[in-house]
């Protein structure tokens, strides 16, 4: 990277006050939707806490549509591009949530599956380095499944700014000791802090009641962030409601503020800001 580029992305990033990536050993875990509740849990915390989401998920970028705002179009300025903003419910100032998407700048979905690794690097490079975030308390970074090619051009890039830490999600089913062995050698190779885990899909909330109940094994995530004496977060239970306001685009923690998944996203929030000492 060109010493130019590199003083450009430093000039870039210095305007975000914490930077967190969110990672996963394999696809389907959950990792967009705890990007996504995140950074609305984070965006309804406080007033004046403004955040950005950035979607790095080349092959599969599905944060907008979680976002509502799929069908939205990314403007520039002079500055670069602008940030796709997100309404939040009874918020006059729409200027509180934002989101960049790799989605909103590919022709058609299929797009980037194709695309070979310089190919994806440089896209990573110029998303990062012609975002125009201005000032930002948080920004959420969702990346690919695995440890790709992807996320070592993103630590590399993201190295001199010096990212938080990284959230690694994993299910009770999927908690595989090797997948998040990678993970949290992955980041240790980086030198990026782990923050801890998130275990998803830790049984089913019934939607009349709220109970819980523990359809596959559930503490698996508990137990690993033991074995690897890193912080355990919380566990969110399959939730059907969750998953229809992702679908529909519908904020979920506004929605349904009272169930036990917007109740533990609250808890796991709380429990990163002082993590990261955003209070
Ligand atoms: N706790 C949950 N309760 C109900 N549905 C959930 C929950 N977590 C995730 N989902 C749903 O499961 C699907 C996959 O989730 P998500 O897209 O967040 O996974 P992912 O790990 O980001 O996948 P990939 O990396 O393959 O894109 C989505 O439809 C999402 O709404
Ligand atoms: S958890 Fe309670 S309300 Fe929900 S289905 Fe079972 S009995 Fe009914």
């Amino acid at each position: 990277m060109s010493d130019q580029v590199q003083s450009k992305l430093l000039k870039r990033m210095s305007t975000i006050k914490h930077k967190i990536l969110v990672l996963s050993g394999k696809g389907g875990v959950g990792k967009s939707t705890v990007s996504t509740q995140l950074a609305f849990s984070l965006a309804l915390s406080r007033k004046d806490i403004r955040v950005g989401i950035l979607d790095v998920d080349i092959c599969g970028p599905s944060i907008p549509k979680m976002l509502g705002i799929d069908k939205n179009e990314v403007f520039t300025c002079t500055e670069g591009w602008v940030p796709v903003k997100v309404k939040l419910s009874g918020d006059d100032d729409d200027n509180r949530l934002c989101c960049m998407s790799i989605g909103f700048l590919l022709q058609s979905e299929d797009d980037a599956v194709v695309w070979r690794g310089p190919k994806k690097h440089s896209m990573i490079q110029q998303f990062l380095e012609d975002t125009y975030w201005g000032d930002l308390d948080a920004l959420i970074i969702d990346t690919p499944p695995g440890t790709s090619d992807e996320h070592i051009t993103l630590a590399e890039i993201l190295k001199e700014s010096k990212p938080d830490g990284a959230i690694i999600v994993t299910t009770p089913q999927g908690v595989s000791l090797a997948d998040v062995r990678k993970e949290i050698n992955f980041c240790n190779k980086l030198g990026i802090p782990v923050l801890g885990v998130v275990e998803n899909m830790s049984g089913f909330a019934c939607p009349c009641c709220n109970e819980i109940t523990n359809i596959f094994s559930s503490g698996g995530g508990r137990k690993l962030a033991e074995q690897f004496n890193i912080d355990f977060l919380g566990q969110i239970p399959i939730d059907p409601q969750l998953a229809s306001c992702e679908d529909e685009g519908k904020n979920f923690l506004q929605s349904f503020p009272e169930s036990a998944s917007a109740k533990e996203l609250e808890n796991i929030t709380n429990k990163i800001k002082k993590r990261i000492t955003l209070l």
